[in-house]
Formats: C-alpha cells, structure tokens, sequence
C-alpha cells in the first residue's frame, strides 16, 4: 500500500482572519446579526423596564447608572476626534460630541438626560457625582472609552455601530414606559425623542465607513469583533443592574440605595 500523503501542517494564520472579503452588504449584514442575536435590547432588565414591570427605585437605578454612559460618550468621541485625518471626518464626529454636549444655547444629550433623572426624583447632584454607581457600571463603561482610544479608529468607528439596534429600543421603551409607569411622563422621557433622528445620521456616516475601509477580511474580523465588544459592555451594565436592584437584590457597598 503506498503511504498515505502526509497532511500539511496547517499555516498558523491568526483566529478570524481565514475566508475571504466580504461584499460590503455581506458585512453590514454579519453586523447586523451580531445586533440580532446579544443587543441589550433582548436583556431581562430591559424586558422588564419596558413592560413597567419595575419599582420607581428599581427605574432611577437605571437611570443614575446609564448617566455615566451618556456622560462619556462625548469623551470617547473627542478621543476619536482628535484621531481623525481629515476636516470631513472631524466635522462629522463634531456632530455627535455637540449633539451630547450642546452648544451651550440648547440642551445636549447629557442635559437631557439630567431633566430625565430629575423627572425621576433624583437629586442631580447626587447622580453627578457618581458616588451612587455600581461598579460595574463604571467598568463597562470605562472599557468603551479605553477601547476607542487604543483601538484603530476602523474598529472605534465600527463599535458605534450598536445604533444601528437602538431606534427599535428607544420606541419599545419609551411606548412601554409611558404606559407602564404613573411616575414617568412624555417630558422626563424627552432625552429619547432627538435620538431618533441622530441614531440613524450616525449610522448612515458610520456603517458607510466601516463598509469602505474595512477592505480585508482581517479588518472585517476586527470590526465583527468590536461590535461584539461593544454589545457586551451594553449587556454588562445590565448585568450589574439587574444583580444590585432585581434578583438577588444585592447592592455593592455605596452604591445607590432607592
Ligand atoms: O437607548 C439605548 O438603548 C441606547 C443605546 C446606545 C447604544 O447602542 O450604544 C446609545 C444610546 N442609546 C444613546 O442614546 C446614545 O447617545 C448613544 C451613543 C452611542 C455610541 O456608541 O456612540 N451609543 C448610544
């Protein structure tokens, strides 16, 4: 019997980087998969937020603790600003950090966001001080910011992308909680109502970019990956609330006590 053809060591090629290019349609829906199967949208604390199935101290939680994501977010984008080659592109990010910042003659979205945890009953001084947030929280959170600013700005700009999930969300929320909660009014829920129309803005200029220079599959691996990253900092927020204010119902010391 002849030998049998020994079989080719196999090329140590890094994970994710194997198979070939995707059509850029291919990758936007390889995105939106990911949104499929773990945006925070599908998360029991949110099943719950939505379906007013929560207490008022169980509803400012999550409130006093997304304010430090939104009150980042303006900071991970200057960091990617700063990044940026070129005027269209920094006036494009510009955009987003005004849109959460204000221009100091209207409200941003931090502001806003502040008029939501007042409607709430929160002291604002308290929220901003973040002497009430849950570690986890502020680790999840301080992971996005560290991301955009080490990663390449292909994979900071494809981790924005989980607004791509978020006007579907934002509708649920708002229709549920309105019904859901005596507490809650159209006015304390206002933040919401412009982040229809910015999301999809962001995401037309973030998913084109993403689709034109992610030109090799190594770098549509990286941007697969950074939404992933990112879906899962949103699901660890979630985590963190649902453990301190639902089942088991353990606050970590310091934090926020309804
Ligand atoms: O209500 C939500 O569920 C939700 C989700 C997300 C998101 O998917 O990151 C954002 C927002 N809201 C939001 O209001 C917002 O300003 C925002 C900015 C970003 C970002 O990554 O730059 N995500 C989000």
């Amino acid at each position: 019997m002849p030998d049998r053809p020994k079989a080719e060591p196999r090329p140590a090629s890094p994970p994710g980087a194997k198979g070939a290019l995707l059509a850029p349609e291919e990758l936007e829906a390889a995105l939106r998969a990911i949104g499929a199967e773990r945006y925070h949208s599908l998360h029991p604390f949110h099943r719950l937020l939505h379906t007013g199935k929560l207490d008022k101290g169980q509803v400012q939680a999550w409130a006093l603790n997304r304010y430090y994501y939104q009150a980042s977010i303006p900071a991970k984008d200057a960091s990617l600003l700063a990044r940026l080659p070129t005027t269209d592109l920094r006036r494009e990010w510009r955009r987003r950090i005004e849109d959460h910042d204000g221009d100091g003659t209207k409200p941003g979205g931090v502001e806003r966001w502040l008029a939501l945890t007042d409607g709430l009953g929160l002291d604002r001084d308290y929220v901003v001080s973040l002497a009430g947030l849950l570690p986890g929280t502020r680790f999840a959170v301080d992971a996005y910011v560290h991301f955009v600013r080490e990663k390449s700005v292909l994979e900071a700009v494809a981790s924005s992308l989980t607004e791509m999930f978020s006007p579907n969300i934002i509708q649920e929320r708002v229709a549920g909680m309105l019904r859901g909660y005596d507490f809650v009014s159209a006015e304390t829920l206002a933040y919401f109502t412009p982040r229809l129309t910015q999301a999809p803005q962001d995401v037309d200029f973030a998913l084109g970019y993403v689709k034109e220079h992610a030109d090799t599959r190594e770098k549509q691996e990286l941007c697969l990956a950074a939404l992933r990253f990112k879906c899962d900092l949103l699901w660890a927020q979630l985590d963190a609330l649902h453990f301190a204010y639902v089942a088991p119902g353990l606050p970590p010391p310091g934090a926020f006590r309804p």
